[in-house]
């Protein structure tokens, strides 16, 4: 379980980027993180593995106190942090395969890095996970050489190499397609629900928010105006936290039943909930 207990982050320049922001995330459970620019998202997510200092408050994961770590303890529980990137952050020049494998740098001796030797159970479930993400005919292939929805992918599957205890995931479909983006965080929803990991998505994408995760997390001006489930995020939520607007075309429906039979899982997830549609897909052996 993830604790943030009353943090806040002024930069040196005076800006008051997080104003006492108090939450947990459960095992499991996926938060959605809206709010306009500026609001303190990207802040509020690298304050929580201290990429950014935080000025005060506290950040506990599981048992440990990260708020109050020196440095190389502070190192060894980065680890068990994973980051998803909007611009996935690959090496380009490496493989598929060598990029997941970057996900274990944090656990293997400085030589062993150093010449790429990873211990033989890394590969196997190095090969495991590039599976699970779709990935295992494309384990050779340089990561330039890889699609966006792709190169997604391959993040997920360096973050999972991590043996993470909790997910941070900054805007992972602002540069796709909406079915890439789509499938992306489906991906990422229904891998935080079979290893009962945490995780927060940072995300522009109100509707796409809305789709997948259960649970969404508005800030505004570096506090939270909203915490809810997302049928909850009316035309009058979605104005105090952004500022007035007309919403019909933004948020999905949420009163609408239909009887109508849907065939494409995605047209799906926009009449029911995330859990739904999820167990339907595994009970179709569709994930
Ligand atoms: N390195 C920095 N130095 C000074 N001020 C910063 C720094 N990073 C962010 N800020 C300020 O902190 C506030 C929150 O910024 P942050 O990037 O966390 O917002 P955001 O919600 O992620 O925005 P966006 O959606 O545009 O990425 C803004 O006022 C911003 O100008």
């Amino acid at each position: 379980m993830l604790r943030l207990q009353n943090l806040t982050k002024t930069y040196r320049t005076g800006d008051r980027a997080l104003n006492g922001v108090s939450l947990t995330v459960e095992p499991g459970q996926v938060v959605g993180l809206i709010g306009p620019s500026g609001a303190g998202k990207s802040t509020l997510i690298r304050c929580i593995n201290r990429l950014v200092e935080p000025s005060s408050g506290q950040v506990t994961l599981g048992d440990t106190a990260l708020t109050g770590l020196g440095h190389g303890s502070l190192r060894r529980a980065r680890r068990r942090i994973g980051m998803i990137f909007q611009e996935y952050a690959l090496v380009e020049r490496l493989t598929v395969m060598e990029n997941v494998l970057s996900g274990r740098l944090g656990y293997v001796g400085f030589w062993r890095s150093f010449f790429r030797k990873f211990p033989p159970d890394a590969v196997s479930k190095a090969y495991a996970l590039l599976d699970r993400v779709g990935l295992s005919d494309h384990v050779d292939k340089r990561a330039d050489a890889l699609s966006g929805g792709q190169r997604q992918r391959v993040g997920i599957a360096r973050a999972l190499a991590q043996d993470p205890d909790l997910l941070l995931v900054d805007e992972p479909t602002a540069s796709l397609d909406p079915k890439t983006s789509r499938q992306i965080m489906r991906l990422i929803v229904e891998i935080c629900d079979e290893r009962g990991l945490p995780a927060i998505i940072n995300i522009h994408d109100v509707a796409l928010a809305q789709s997948f995760v259960r649970r969404i997390i508005g800030l505004k001006s570096g506090e939270v105006v909203f915490d809810g489930a997302p049928n909850e995020l009316t035309d009058a939520v979605l104005t105090r936290i952004y500022g007035e607007e007309d919403w019909s075309a933004t948020i999905r429906p949420v009163d609408e039943e239909s009887d109508d039979q849907v065939d494409d899982p995605d047209a799906e997830a926009e009449h029911h909930g995330p859990a739904e549609v999820l167990d339907r897909e595994r009970m179709a052996g569709l994930s």
